[in-house]
């Protein structure tokens, strides 16, 4: 029987269930009607509304890109829904708009401080559809607000190119602006400004914001601090978590499922459970040649000869406990 249990099992539990994928927070932001959620749609669906309703609050989608990474993305909307009405009687339409934008740039603010975090990575939309063609007032805030809460990454890309045939001295204008605004925080925020054409709406350029964040995140020549990972990475803990979990849940003596493997009898079969008796097995044959050494290295048992004897173990179970075997045929 061998005595070897102890030793971790993570390794091989990771060779069972995969590596968990790699979560991403991201925000993102910008002014009012840039294409937020167009650009969301875009990545989600690769479809886009014609006429999307206003973000109120929060709009959340995950992306898949690319396979094992997971981006939550959080479209956050500033759009106060005060009726229309009212406001235009009482007040001239640019005096509207103006009320509008503030109360709009606020409550985003407060959004964004809410979910913004160290690890959280940003996504600001610029709206080159915009006639004001600068860099909108409530860009400075959200650096503020990132510096104080000490989340560094901001990718900054400008939307809705298509149609306002935008020139490349207009964009590289707005780039140095932006770039000087990043520069106030010296280092404290890592802001990278995109100037490839993006627009969401005719699908050019979305998915390399994507892949740039991407590229930048797991660049392993980049020296620059990585996103906060006090301790282990996030997919090393959720793994674990899952190991700790099955390990914590068997508490089977190793002598009786050593028993049991032998006759193949189980109450639960699980992955799990196969993965443990696999180690069993290869553990009892390391055992077995340190106290019985076999004359020469050519006769030494070798890992076809752990699989057979295995195999052997599952067929006697899918004899006796046919159940477990109902969806598997082990070959
Ligand atoms: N030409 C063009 N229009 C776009 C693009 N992206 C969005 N639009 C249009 O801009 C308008 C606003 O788009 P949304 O995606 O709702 O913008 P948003 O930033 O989510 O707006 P709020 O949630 O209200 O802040 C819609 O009429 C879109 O069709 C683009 O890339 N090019
Ligand atoms: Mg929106």
């Amino acid at each position: 029987m061998p005595t070897q249990l102890t030793r971790p099992i993570s390794a091989l539990a990771k060779w069972l269930c995969g590596s968990a994928p790699v979560e991403n927070k991201v925000l993102l932001m910008g002014d009012y009607e840039c294409g937020k959620t167009t650009f969301l749609d875009r990545l989600k669906f690769e479809q886009v509304r014609e006429h999307p309703n206003h973000t109120v609050n929060v709009n959340v989608e995950t992306v898949e890109y690319p396979k094992g990474y997971n981006w939550h993305i959080w479209e956050i909307g500033g759009m106060v829904s005060l009726p229309f009405m009212i406001i235009t009687r009482s007040l001239g339409k640019i005096k509207y708009a103006d009320i509008l934008a503030q109360k709009g740039d606020q409550k985003s603010r407060q959004l964004a401080w809410h979910h913004l975090s160290p690890a959280t990575l940003v996504i600001y939309l610029h709206d080159c559809g915009n006639p004001a063609d600068r860099v909108p007032v409530s860009f400075s805030p959200l650096l503020q607000d990132m510096a104080n809460i000490g989340a560094k990454y901001i990718w900054i890309a400008f939307n809705k190119q298509a149609d306002w045939g935008f020139k490349r001295a207009r964009i590289n204008t707005l780039r140095q602006e932006y770039e000087k605004e990043l520069e106030n925080y010296g280092g404290r925020i890592s802001g990278k400004v995109l100037t490839h054409r993006l627009d969401a709406k005719s699908a050019e350029g979305t998915f390399i914001v994507l892949e740039d964040m991407f590229a930048t995140m797991r660049d392993p020549r980049d020296n620059s601090p990585r996103l906060p990972a006090p301790g282990r990475p996030k997919k090393d803990l959720a793994l674990q978590r899952l190991v700790e979990m099955e390990i914590a849940q068997d508490d089977m003596d190793p002598e009786v499922f050593w028993e049991y493997l032998q006759k193949g009898v189980f109450i639960n079969w699980s992955h799990y459970h196969l993965i443990k008796a696999l180690y069993m097995v290869v553990l009892q044959s390391v055992e077995e040649q340190a106290i019985n050494p076999l004359p020469s290295v050519g006769s030494r048992e070798t890992c076809f000869d752990i699989a057979s004897t295995f195999d052997r173990y599952m067929n006697v179970m899918s004899r006796t406990s046919p159940r477990w075997f109902e969806k598997t045929r082990h070959k």
